[in-house]
């Protein structure tokens, strides 16, 4: 399949949304993603990153990727994007359906929020969370309101007439979760989308995340197990050069899952898989026992 037909977003947090002026419009296109025998490479490299590669990603879940650093994850993601078309060779299969039908082309469908911010230097915060939505039906005054609410979600009320040079980096890793929640598209892909925020401001805004796509196809990507352990509905491993997915068992608790006994044994099990990889990359012998923190 061509790349083409593939699918060709000091302060205080405020709480959960109430019924009122704080819902949203949802746009509830279920879209399920399946990668079969997935093989791409760059233009310019000898190698794929990607070869034999499985991965499904159903409608209404979170599908969560870790894998060490340069294995891929990004350019999947990009792929998925619609963004790698003129650099990459793509061959195997990535349909997309809706239950009814399969889409040829899902450009329009997708939030997409990069591991850069991508925040436009010479716009306001507010200017550059409405920006995405600058073409959809509502008026310009509804989609302030609506930005203006995201912005009080992640923390950032205050900061709407500030421009992004005046942020610091987990703030503006903030206003690009706004805007990626402000797109409101049935797929949602996001690469570390929490990498710069506080322990105490990740936890909230994972929280928030998980609320308000709970009805999206979501793909991301972490480094952090427990992330992963309380976010997913799936979980992926990238192994090898080139890389493919290894599933595991994720707990059928809902997410945000608490962190239980379970997720423990999970953890244990994302840390084997990922040190394995590393360790082959490194020259490293690992064992096949349990993996130990020390
Ligand atoms: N535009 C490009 N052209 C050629 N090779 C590239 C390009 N972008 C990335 N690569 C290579 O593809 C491989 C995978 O890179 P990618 O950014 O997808 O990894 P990653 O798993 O997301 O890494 P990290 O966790 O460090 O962000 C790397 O070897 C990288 O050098």
């Amino acid at each position: 399949m061509s790349s083409s037909s593939k699918m060709s977003s000091s302060s205080k947090i405020v709480s959960a949304p109430t019924e009122s002026q704080d819902s949203f419009e949802v746009n509830n296109l279920a879209v399920n993603i399946t990668i079969t025998k997935g093989c791409l490479r760059y233009h310019d490299s000898i190698k794929p990153v990607l070869s034999e590669f499985d991965m499904t990603m159903p409608a209404k879940h979170w599908t969560c990727i870790l894998g060490r650093s340069g294995c891929g994850k990004t350019s999947l993601l990009r792929y998925l994007a619609g963004l790698l078309d003129q650099q990459v060779i793509w061959s195997g299969a990535c349909s997309i359906d809706t239950n009814q039908q399969t889409l040829p082309d899902l450009s329009n469908q997708i939030a997409y929020m990069a591991q850069q911010d991508l925040l436009l230097p010479w716009l306001s915060v507010l200017d550059n969370v409405t920006l995405s939505s600058k073409f959809g039906s509502e008026t310009a005054t509804v989609n302030k309101d609506k930005a203006r609410i995201l912005l009080a979600k992640v923390g950032l009320a205050d900061n709407a007439n500030h421009f992004p040079q005046q942020l610091s980096g987990g703030m503006r890793q903030r206003v690009a979760l706004a805007r990626t929640l402000m797109q409101d598209k049935p797929v949602v892909l996001m690469d570390e989308p929490f990498s710069a925020l506080d322990a105490v401001t990740r936890y909230r805004l994972q929280d928030l995340a998980c609320e308000l796509l709970k009805d999206k196809t979501v793909v991301f990507i972490t480094h952090e197990p427990q992330e992963a352990i309380r976010l997913a509905d799936h979980i992926y491993i990238m192994q090898g050069t080139p890389a493919s997915a290894t599933q595991l068992q994720v707990p059928s608790t809902p997410t945000p899952r608490p962190y239980d006994a379970e997720c423990a044994q999970l953890q244990q099990g994302i840390m084997h898989c990922l040190a394995q990889d590393s360790g082959s990359k490194l020259g490293l012998e690992i064992g096949s026992g349990n993996w130990n923190w020390s």
